[in-house]
């Protein structure tokens, strides 16, 4: 029988579409960026982050990531203008990195992958909820930052690094609170948009990618760390979690607009 979606090779970003039609797509996530065909766009704002470090609530290993939940009850840590009309809340926020330093971005520039790559997603409150908002067009803007291996290392990773010791196998969950997200994001806020998916089954074309250009700085002992989580349960063989990225999908056509020349 086929087993739950991963990252495997019989469960694979190859054989999702068995389950999850959606993955067949034309408006995909992640995609290669090519510099050479972003169009620059001068009409784009620049977007702005709002978050409040008290709606921070737990840190969790699903046993596809680690991932961030945030109170998104109410219009408290929020993202807006770039090139989204409203309010988005922000969600949750969680990771995807690889075996090696050498890769393990979903999105690439320019044929460059990075060692990870951090996705903070946000909901647009007007559909009423999260499950409500990912069966629209304009329901979801995720902001992605690319994590390089560098040895200027950002210290504000350090605190979800730290987190990690308590949620090594899949199910675990720790209290993670007082955390303004924001402190991750780069000096630059120049970034790229394009129409996407979510990169993991179910696959819905409901989200507004905001790619920022700019990396932040992690080491490699850092990358190291991540990849001591594992991907099973407590009770179960250990199997670590990394590869947990989707290869880039056919860009079909679409526009990735620059806010930046
Ligand atoms: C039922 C709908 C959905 C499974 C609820 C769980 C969820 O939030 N999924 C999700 C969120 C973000 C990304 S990504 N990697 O940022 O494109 C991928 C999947
Ligand atoms: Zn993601």
């Amino acid at each position: 029988a086929q087993s739950v979606w991963g990252y495997d090779s019989d469960n694979g970003p190859e054989r999702w579409h068995e389950n999850y039609p959606l993955a067949k797509g034309d408006k995909q996530s992640p995609i290669e960026i090519n510099s050479k065909e972003v169009q620059h766009d001068s009409s784009l704002s620049s977007w702005h982050a709002s978050y409040d470090p008290g709606a921070a609530k737990t840190i969790l290993n699903n046993g596809r990531t680690c991932r961030v939940v945030f109170d998104d009850t109410f219009d408290r840590s929020v993202l807006r203008g770039g090139p989204l009309s409203g309010a988005y809340r922000l969600r949750q926020l969680h990771l995807h990195w690889g075996s090696s330093d050498q890769h393990g971005s979903e999105h690439a520039i320019d044929g460059v992958k990075y060692a990870a790559e951090l996705h903070m997603v946000h909901w647009n409150p007007k559909h009423g909820n999260f499950a409500g908002a990912l069966k629209q067009p304009d329901g979801v803007a995720v902001v992605g930052i690319f994590l390089k291996v560098g040895n200027t290392p950002k210290p504000e990773m350090k605190r979800i690094l730290e987190e990690i010791e308590n949620i090594k196998t899949k199910g675990k969950e720790a209290p993670f609170q007082h955390f303004d997200p924001s402190i991750l994001f780069p000096k630059s806020r120049d970034y790229w948009t394009y129409h996407g998916s979510f990169t993991t089954p179910p696959c819905e074309e409901c989200i507004t990618w905001i790619l920022l250009r700019e990396p932040i700085e992690v080491s490699s002992d850092q990358m190291a760390k991540l990849r001591s989580l594992s991907k099973n349960a407590e009770n179960e063989p250990m199997s670590p979690l990394v590869d947990n990225w989707r290869p880039p999908q056919p860009l079909k056509g679409r526009i990735v607009r620059a806010s930046f020349k």
